[in-house]
């Protein structure tokens, strides 16, 4: 079935929930863009303070804390780590970067 075989009142629905789904898109690149800008920061203040990029413990809690988020928000709690991990995993290389970029290049975990 073409989209123009679509009955008007789906196509209608359809462009509905799409609208909202932009808008929600569009919160989570701002709600990110916003995230990153803190953790922009956080990386600069651990390079002029020689602090690991990393810091385990904490993700270890911001892990539990989320998946508890999930849970409430009937939100696959697997899936909310596994969005968690992919971005920080992004923050650290930034802070890697940063890191390097002031001439003390660290150890992920800050471990010897
Ligand atoms: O809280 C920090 O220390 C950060 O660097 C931020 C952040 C994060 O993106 O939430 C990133 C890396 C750390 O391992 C833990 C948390």
């Amino acid at each position: 079935m073409s989209t123009s075989e679509i009955d008007a009142s789906v196509q209608a629905e359809l462009n509905r929930l799409r609208e909202s789904i932009d808008n929600i898109d569009a919160a989570v690149v701002h709600m990110l863009a916003e995230r990153f800008k803190a953790t922009q920061q956080v990386g600069r203040l651990k390079a002029d303070h020689q602090l690991p990029p990393a810091d385990p413990a904490r993700e270890t809690r911001q892990i539990t804390r989320l998946r508890q988020l999930a849970q409430s928000a009937n939100l696959d709690p697997a899936f909310a780590e596994k969005l968690l991990t992919f971005i920080i995993a992004e923050v650290i290389r930034h802070h890697e970067r940063i890191a390097e970029e002031a001439g003390n290049g660290t150890a992920t975990t800050g471990q010897v």
